[in-house]
Parts: C-alpha cells; sequence; structure tokens
C-alpha cells in the first residue's frame, strides 16, 4: 500500500519532521532553547529534592550509564518508572531528564533515567538495545519493584515502544512491564530515512523497518501493560498521524491502550510539564501507577 507521507516532497516532508516548525509559543531556535533549559533546571530540581544514585554502569561502554532517583522510605519496595529521553536520537542526554521526578518522588516513585548512544556515535539497533538493557539492569538492581513503568518523549517514545516488543529472554530477565505512557512519538521510521534526520543516523530501509513499532505490533503479548499514546495539540500532522496509526494497530491486536490528546501544548511543553504535579500527564501517570499498586 502507498503511504501518505511517500506522497509528500522532501521539503513538506522534513518540515513536518520538524517539531519546533509548530509551535505556537516560541520561534524555531527559541523553543529548542527554552526545551533544554526547562528540562535543565526541572532536573535540577528532582536532583536537589532526592536521594540519587548517578553515573550507574548498565553495561560495559562508558556511556551506559543511569541516574536513578529514589524516595524516602521503604528501600527497595516502590514502583520504578523509567523515562526515555527524546532529541531526535541525536541530542540531550540524562543530564537534563530528571525533570519528572520530583512531582513523583513524594507519592514513593522512584524514577530511572538512562544514557544511550545518539548518533552519530551510536545507531539504531543499538540504541535499542541499550534502552532495553538499562531495563534489565534496573530490574535486577530492585528485584522488589513494585512494578516497572516506562515514560518516553519523542525519540525517546519510539525506543519505549520497541522496548515493549522486547523478547526478554535475551536480556536475561522477565519484565513485566505494567505501564507506557509514550509521549509525542514516531513509530514509523520509513519516512524518518526521506529526511535531514537521517544525515546522522544513516539508517538504511532494513534498519528502519526492524526498529519501527508498527512493525513489531504482532511481536507484543497482550498482557497487563496498559499503554497510553499521548500527542500535542500542536504536534505536525504527521506526528498526530503517527501516534493515531500506532493506537489504532494497538487496538485491532487487543492490547489496552488509550489514546490522549493534550490541548494548549506542542511538542515540547507536552512533556516540559512533567515537572509540575498538577500537570494532566502527571495525573495520568500517577493514577496508573496508583491503580496498580
Ligand atoms: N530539528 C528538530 C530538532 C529537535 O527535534 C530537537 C532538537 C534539540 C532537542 C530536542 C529536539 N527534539 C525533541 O525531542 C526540530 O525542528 O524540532
Amino acid at each position: 500500500m502507498e503511504e501518505s507521507w511517500s506522497k509528500l516532497g522532501k521539503e513538506e516532508l522534513e518540515h513536518q519532521y520538524s517539531p519546533s516548525h509548530w509551535s505556537h509559543r516560541m520561534d524555531r531556535d527559541a523553543v529548542i532553547e527554552a526545551h533544554v533549559r526547562e528540562m535543565t533546571e526541572g532536573t535540577e530540581v528532582s536532583r536537589a529534592a532526592a536521594r540519587t544514585a548517578l553515573d550507574i554502569p548498565y553495561g560495559d561502554s562508558d556511556s551506559e550509564r543511569m541516574d536513578l532517583y529514589l524516595p524516602d522510605g521503604e528501600p527497595t519496595k516502590f514502583p520504578i518508572l523509567v523515562y526515555v529521553h527524546g532529541g531526535y536520537w541525536q541530542f540531550l542526554s540524562k543530564e537534563e531528564s530528571g525533570f519528572m521526578a520530583a512531582p513523583l518522588l513524594p507519592h514513593g516513585i522512584a524514577v530511572m533515567v538512562m544514557d544511550y548512544d545518539i548518533a552519530p556515535k551510536g545507531n539504531m539497533d543499538l540504541m535499542v538495545a541499550q534502552v532495553r538493557r538499562s531495563i534489565a539492569a534496573v530490574l535486577r538492581l530492585y528485584p522488589q519493584n513494585a512494578g516497572v513503568y516506562l515514560c518516553g518523549h519523542s525519540a525517546g517514545a519510539h525506543l519505549v515502544a520497541m522496548t515493549l516488543c522486547a523478547d526478554w529472554m535475551e536480556y536475561g530477565v522477565t519484565a513485566d512491564i505494567k505501564g507506557a505512557v509514550l509521549v509525542s512519538g514516531v513509530y514509523d521510521l520509513q519516512p524518518i530515512i526521506h529526511t535531514y534526520v537521517n544525515d546522522a543516523l544513516q539508517m538504511s530501509l532494513e534498519v528502519a523497518l526492524k526498529n519501527s513499532p508498527v512493525q513489531c505490533v504482532g511481536q507484543m503479548k497482550p498482557g497487563n501493560c496498559r499503554v497510553v499514546i499521548a500527542v500535542a495539540e500542536h504536534d505536525s500532522p504527521e506526528f498526530r498521524r503517527q501516534s493515531q496509526h500506532y493506537f489504532q494497530s494497538l487496538k485491532a491486536s487487543g492490547l489496552s491502550v488509550s489514546y490522549v490528546h493534550v490541548d494548549g501544548t506542542d511538542h515540547f511543553d507536552i512533556i516540559e510539564k512533567l515537572s509540575q504535579e498538577e500537570y494532566v500527564l502527571t495525573q495520568l501517570i500517577l493514577k496508573m501507577i496508583m491503580d496498580q499498586l
């Protein structure tokens, strides 16, 4: 079947896959600058508020490290939210990605954020494997946990979606993921090949297909995992189409999935606001976790 994105010219496709072009708050450079600043400041707040264990290795490479934000109280029996940062698989790191921990910690929830090798150092196969390995590592570290939940933004939502179809036998753990919140993600990598985003990634069609969540829905087991797919009002039509399409595929497979359209947000503040307790997606994550305790 010919896909709708394939009818777009290169210029329009690149516009659709440039999230900063669609913000109604600020111009292109300013929205990205503000995004990094907001997340950095939020991460500083979390680090000041939490017991932290920073730079814990989850693999042999220097960059395979994770940060843990730990609640007070009983040492290990907490639910764990794993956050996977975005940045088009080529920007950002865990250093500015702990901003959602501050409002979750008082509810007894631990947060784990990992680094993965962004492009051009890392490639797609490696990033997918690293995110999965970091989750296996946190499970080994806290076998008494009260449930593991995943949240990812943009490219991070893609990496979380790829984690949902992992064969955990390969990673030596049984990972019973209880929930996943996918925010403004990319679930089909094929159009990305034809944009500037692939300059650093250098993905082949084969790699893009193998690492596309829409191609892996059949491998997902309809277990206990609740999936939420969230998209911003001011995400581009292509981003919204991707979320809607992935949502429909999961639903058709009998998975427990819901779709949330976050009014008044764009690709960037849809996730930045997780630093605020009263924000709709923070409340959604809290409810998802508290309902299953
Ligand atoms: N060229 C992209 C850049 C971008 O998406 C981005 C850049 C820096 C940090 C995060 C980014 N994207 C979101 O997760 C854009 O137009 O927004």
